[in-house]
This record gives C-alpha cells, structure tokens and sequence, in this order.
C-alpha cells in the first residue's frame, strides 16, 4: 500500500465509523492534497522503465545488496528470485525509497533519478509496490476500497468526499472484472478469501495507474486455482505496466514466463544468473545457492 493509500484509508475509516453523518464534509480537506507532483513526469521513450546501475546498501558493514544491476524494459514481467536473505526485499526498499542506498543509480525511464525522492513522491509518479502480506481496508467494502484507491490518486483527490464521475466508475467495474471481484462488489474486504484480498489490492494498486508494479510474494498462501487466476492476471497487464515479481514459487514463475521471458536470480546481494527459468535452473551456480537445496 502507498502511503497516499494509508493516509487516505485512515481518513475513510474515520469516515465510516462517523458514519455517513457527514457526507457533505468536504470543507478544507481539499487544501491539504494540494502540494504539487515536484518530481516531473517519467521519460520511457528509450523503452527502459527500470534501471539500478551498481547499487549497494550496507547494514553495518554487511552487505545487503552489492553491486546490484538491473533493467527492466517498459511493459516486461520480470520475476526475480532467490534464495532467503539475497537481498530481494532490500531491492524493493531501495526502488521505493524506503532505504537508501550508500552508492550507485537508481532510475526511473531515462530522466527520473529515484534517489531523490521520498516515498510519496515515488508511489506518485508511477511505481507501486505490493507486499506480501493483504493489506486491505477489512470495514469497508470491495468496492469503497477500490473508490479509495482511485481518490487516494493526488490527481483525483481534490474530490475526496464527492460523487465518482461516470469516467471513474468504468474504471472501477473495469478493475472488478479484471481482479475477479465483480460479484463480490459490495461484499465487506474483511470476509475475503486470503487470494481475494491480494487482487482486492492488486487492483488498488491498479486504480492508481502506476507504470510500475512490484510485487512480493504475491501467490503465497493462495491455493492452485487461485495462484492459476493472479498468473493470468499478470499476464493481461503485461505490456501495459512493468511488472516485477519477487517469488519462490517456481511452479507460479513458470506460468508467468511460459518458457521464454528472462529471470533474475539473486544471490548476495548481486545478480547470480539471468535467462530462461529452465537455463537458470540447470545453472550450477544457482543450483548450489537455491534451488538443489
Ligand atoms: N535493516 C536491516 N539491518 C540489518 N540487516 C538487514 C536489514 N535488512 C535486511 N538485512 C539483511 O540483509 C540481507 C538481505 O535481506 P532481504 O530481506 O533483502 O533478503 P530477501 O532476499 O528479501 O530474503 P527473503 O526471501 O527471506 O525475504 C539479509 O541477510 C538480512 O538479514
């Protein structure tokens, strides 16, 4: 969840234990949400929407990530593994600001330096991250969630309290159907399924239209079918985000690289090996730091 999110679910959720008392409240909220994108739009003209250029984070003295380089191209689904303690959620820290990094480039489509962002500002201009755990806003319904989401955009969000345009609810159906939660519009967040709730907020993250997604570990848990479902998911938004999917399970990295799209395989800190899942598996070097164990 994006901390535009968070600060947006707390308002809603005082908001509806005031119940709707107030539904006209609109007064001064607005002023608020006002401060400006400062960071400038990204520049994907040369196809490249990520790009860590020899990054290297230390915890006291101890190298999370070292020397850590990585492209992704706009629209590519990437999935990223590792054996515990390679250095994968670090990775995700550093893209969404949460950790900075003590060298290297982190970029943004050619003109975005990520480095000089804050949290906020990233979420803002287009990269949006799951984590493993759902969080969702268990009170409120499938649909209030996603609503929330759309408003919690700062480019929508001058409208807080106020009717969703027709524009707006085609977005929402749009995002229903496509998480599979259509007949589950009105039912409460809370009485999901664990795999519902992970596409309730996978498709929050969708509201906001961001150009990048990161997903961790985002089939844990879920049973076959539901793990089938998010595969197909992100394969339909392929190519119109980029995706990057941090997970253990080879069986999901299989259904979303079909035998022909690149994995990442980190070790240490640093990228151990890149192919086909099938030429990274029978890569000795992999099969000794993860996957033969
Ligand atoms: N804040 C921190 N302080 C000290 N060490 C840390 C910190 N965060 C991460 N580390 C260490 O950095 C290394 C990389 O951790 P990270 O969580 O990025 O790995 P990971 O690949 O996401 O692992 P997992 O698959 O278990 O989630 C680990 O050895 C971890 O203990």
């Amino acid at each position: 969840m994006t901390p535009e999110l968070m600060e947006a679910g707390a308002e809603a959720l005082q908001h509806h234990a005031e119940l709707e008392a107030q539904k006209d409240a609109s007064g001064g909220r607005g002023a608020s949400f006002g401060r400006l994108l400062t960071a400038g739009l990204p520049d994907f003209a040369h196809g490249v929407a990520l790009y860590l250029d020899d990054v290297t984070v230390s915890f006291d003295g101890f190298k999370a990530l070292n020397r850590l380089s990585l492209l992704i191209n706009v629209g590519e689904l990437r999935c990223i593994i590792g054996p515990n303690g390679a250095g994968k959620t670090t990775m995700m820290d550093v893209i969404t600001g949460k950790t900075r990094p003590d060298e290297g480039t982190v970029s943004f489509g050619q003109n975005i330096d990520l480095l000089r962002l804050r949290e906020n500002e990233i979420a803002e201009i287009g990269i949006g991250r799951k984590f493993q755990k759902p969080t969702v806003f268990e009170p409120l319904s499938v649909f209030e969630n996603l609503e929330l989401a759309l408003k919690a955009d700062r480019r929508a969000r001058a409208s807080l309290f106020h009717r969703l345009s027709g524009a707006q609810l085609d977005r929402i159906a749009e995002i229903l159907e496509l998480i599979h939660l259509l007949p589950a519009a009105q039912r409460q967040a809370g009485l999901l399924s664990h795999g519902q709730k992970q596409w309730l907020e996978i498709g929050m993250l969708l509201m906001q239209d961001p150009k990048l997604l990161l997903l961790d570990e985002p089939v844990a848990g879920m049973t076959d079918e539901e793990t089938e479902r998010t595969a197909e998911l992100f394969l339909s938004l392929e190519g119109q985000h980029s995706l990057v999917v941090v997970e253990h399970d080879m069986k999901f990295v299989d259904q979303l690289t079909q035998g022909k799209k690149k994995v990442t395989v980190l070790h240490e800190g640093s990228v151990l090996a890149e192919g086909l899942l099938a030429e990274v598996q029978a890569n000795e070097k992999v099969v000794e730091v993860y996957l033969g164990r």
